[in-house]
């Protein structure tokens, strides 16, 4: 068994970013710049933003933060994406997910400049996608399909079960893992709150990527020996002996499976790093289009 360090592989694609932006501004360009607008504070969504800036400012791109209260009108946060969209200084958008209630997400997401569309949500970014073509992938299984990259994994002509069907993870990622990507060329099942027998279904897995956001849920019993385990879960759980009070947990039961599993990504420290590295790809993809 084998463990896919994300701290590793975010590293090496961060490392060739700084780079590149380093050639860039030595040759007197202005940095790559993401915007990333948060609305409302929720403990998670906190940290996740606090760590997308943290790593721009390492490879040298700028960032820009928008807060907005919880209360914002959704005229008023569309606005707000307007002015970036109009904005030649900004290359990526990415507006943190979840929203407030009254504020509709695929409005916002509509809203976003498809050439700003880092996040790779906007229709045009899903459709280009679908079809095989040059788009923005989003991060997440952008993310997961640079982990196979790096650890360099056959993928072709294995079966990929995916369990989730969301638009930021599951979704995308099976349209990715069916396509005739060099990490691709799988046969995919994708999974969701509706699959009978859902055991049975992973057992078939030569790949299982575990993406619906319930703790320890791929148990060993569930998994084929040598599968390859991509565990997306990030839960936070009550923990009074933790430093922080709560303790992150994988939707995968890793001390069970990971006996069973050829190579299997740990949580933390896994593929939310990866994401992470996948949305800065993409930004720096966004901002050389605007030197062209
Ligand atoms: N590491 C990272 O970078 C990221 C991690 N995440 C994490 O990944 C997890 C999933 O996120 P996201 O896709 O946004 O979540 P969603 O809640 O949007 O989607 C969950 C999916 O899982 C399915 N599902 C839920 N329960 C079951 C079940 N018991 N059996 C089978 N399928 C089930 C749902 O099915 P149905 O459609 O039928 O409801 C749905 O399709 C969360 O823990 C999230 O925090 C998310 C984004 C990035
Ligand atoms: N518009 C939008 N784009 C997103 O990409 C997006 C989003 N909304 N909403 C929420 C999810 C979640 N997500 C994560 C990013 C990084 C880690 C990450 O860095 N995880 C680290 C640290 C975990 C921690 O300490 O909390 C790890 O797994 O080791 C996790 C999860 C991006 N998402």
């Amino acid at each position: 068994m084998q463990i896919l360090d994300g701290k590793i592989a975010s590293q090496s694609v961060k490392e060739q970013l700084a780079a590149e932006v380093h050639q860039l501004l030595a040759a007197g360009n202005r940095a790559p710049h993401l915007a990333a607008i948060l609305v409302g504070s929720n403990g998670a969504s906190e940290t996740y933003v606090a760590s997308k800036v943290k790593n721009c400012a390492e490879i040298g791109f700028e960032s820009t933060l928008i807060r907005l209260n919880a209360d914002v009108s959704e005229e008023e946060l569309l606005n707000t994406i307007r002015q970036l969209n109009e904005d030649p200084k900004i290359d990526g958008i990415l507006v943190q997910l979840p929203l407030p209630k009254h504020i509709s997400e695929p409005k916002v997401i509509e809203t976003i400049s498809a050439e700003k569309d880092v996040d790779g949500f906007h229709p045009v970014s899903v459709g280009r996608l679908v079809q095989g073509l040059e788009t923005f992938i989003p991060a997440t299984p952008y993310g997961i399909m640079l982990m196979l990259e790096h650890y360099k994994i056959p993928t072709k002509g294995k079966h990929a079960v995916v369990i989730g069907r969301s638009n930021i993870v599951g979704r995308p990622m099976s349209v990715l893992l069916s396509s005739n990507h060099p990490y691709g060329n799988c046969t995919v099942t994708i999974c969701h709150s509706h699959t009978p027998d859902l055991a049975a279904v992973c057992r078939q897995g030569d790949i299982i990527v575990a993406a619906l956001g319930k703790p320890e849920f791929v148990t060993a019993d569930m998994v084929k020996e040598g599968a390859i385990i991509i565990d997306v879960g990030i839960t936070r759980v009550e923990d009074a002996t933790a430093k922080k009070g709560f303790r992150i947990k994988g939707d995968v039961a890793f001390d069970q499976v990971s006996p069973k599993a050829s190579y299997i990504t740990p949580v933390p420290g896994g593929v939310g790093l990866m994401t992470i590295a996948g949305l800065m790809k993409n930004t720096l993809v966004a901002y050389k289009r605007t030197l062209q």
